[in-house]
């Protein structure tokens, strides 16, 4: 559990964050999203003692990150994956971390193991690829089992295969009750990624809700419809008071939802051959609730479909 109570933050004339509370629960994916600048780092850091607030506070298990008695196994964290020295290996890295930690060595590789590193363990971590360097990130942020992990745009520069073993890595950690807070400004990503969100605009709070009713606030729902009658079927929902588009071979209905539809369709005995929810994007929905309060841009990021189902899986390997 990761509980901020009016956390500010000012480096000199610049209010990177001001009084933001929200509130991380384990067992779930929270995105911590917000265009670059909106004080998604400087919000991170001060979570894991590394900047001081400028008042406010925010606690982990209702403690201050300096009160914890073991932090590497209370919290784990990636905030830059190239931290590590490059002449060191995977295998060398982790086992100093865990020796400055006393943190068991057989746990090394353990992690190792979890993250899918277990066969380059022994190579200079200076020639890994970003997405092993993530990896490897990784491993050190569960090094100490913690029960609370935070990764700072984790996907950032991954390609396809890394994004969706990321994504799938975080599930798993949030199915094993730990509490997995992300930041990310890729927003498809985080509609994939995470249920809840915190969403954050020019240091402040615009938002703490589930993903589905932060999209759904914002863009409302369209439903698809595809009727061998879609005439009679059209007139029946417009006088049910549903607003129509019609696109192609089907028809966009807002102003209902899917259960009143079928209901409408039935009465009127028209058989309906498709009955859709169209979820808005996350793009749609943050730059309608933010407006043009923040200057935003939707990340370049690629969306991708759950189809890459030959990745292999290394946490069906993980410890706890
Ligand atoms: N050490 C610092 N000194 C001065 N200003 C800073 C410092 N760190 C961050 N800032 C400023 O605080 C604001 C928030 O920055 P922060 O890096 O936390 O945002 P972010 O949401 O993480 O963005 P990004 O995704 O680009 O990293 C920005 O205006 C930034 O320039």
């Amino acid at each position: 559990m990761i509980e901020a109570a009016s956390l500010t933050k000012r480096y000199g004339k610049t209010l990177a964050v001001e009084d933001l509370s929200f509130s991380v629960t384990p067992g779930t994916v929270t995105g911590f999203l917000g265009p670059n600048g909106a004080g998604k780092s400087t919000t991170m850091r001060m979570i894991l003692g590394l900047d001081n607030p400028t008042s406010g506070d925010v606690r982990i298990g209702g403690k201050r990150y300096g009160e914890l008695r073991h932090p590497l196994r209370t919290v784990g964290a990636l905030l830059d994956a190239k931290w590590v020295h490059p002449n060191r290996s995977a295998r060398a890295h982790l086992t100093w971390m865990a020796r400055s930690n006393q943190i068991p060595a057989r746990r090394v590789d353990e992690v190792l193991e979890a993250v899918g590193l277990s066969g380059v363990a022994n190579r200079r971590a200076g020639g890994f690829s970003l997405g092993m360097s993530q990896r490897l990130g990784l491993a050190a942020a569960l090094l100490g089992d913690p029960e609370v992990l935070l990764f700072d745009e984790p996907v950032n520069g991954l390609d396809p295969e890394g994004i969706l073993w990321i994504r799938r890595f975080m599930h798993r950690l949030a199915d094993e009750g730990r509490t997995v807070f992300v930041s990310s400004h890729l927003l498809s990503e985080m509609a994939l990624t995470a249920t809840e969100l915190v969403v954050i605009g020019r240091g402040k709070l615009i938002a703490q809700s589930s993903t589905d009713e932060f999209v759904a606030r914002a863009s409302g729902e369209t439903v698809r419809v595809r009727s061998a009658a879609p005439d009679v079927l059209a007139k029946a929902l417009r006088a049910e008071g549903a607003e129509l588009t019609e696109s192609e071979d089907a028809l966009l209905v807002s102003g209902m939802d899917s259960t009143r539809i079928g209901e409408v369709a039935l009465a009127n005995s028209v058989a309906l051959s498709e009955l859709s929810p169209e979820r808005g994007s996350l793009e749609q929905a943050f730059m309608h609730i933010t407006g043009d309060s923040v200057e935003y841009h939707a990340g370049s990021g690629p969306v991708m479909a759950e189809s890459a189902s030959d990745i292999p899986d290394p946490l069906t390997t993980a410890a706890k």
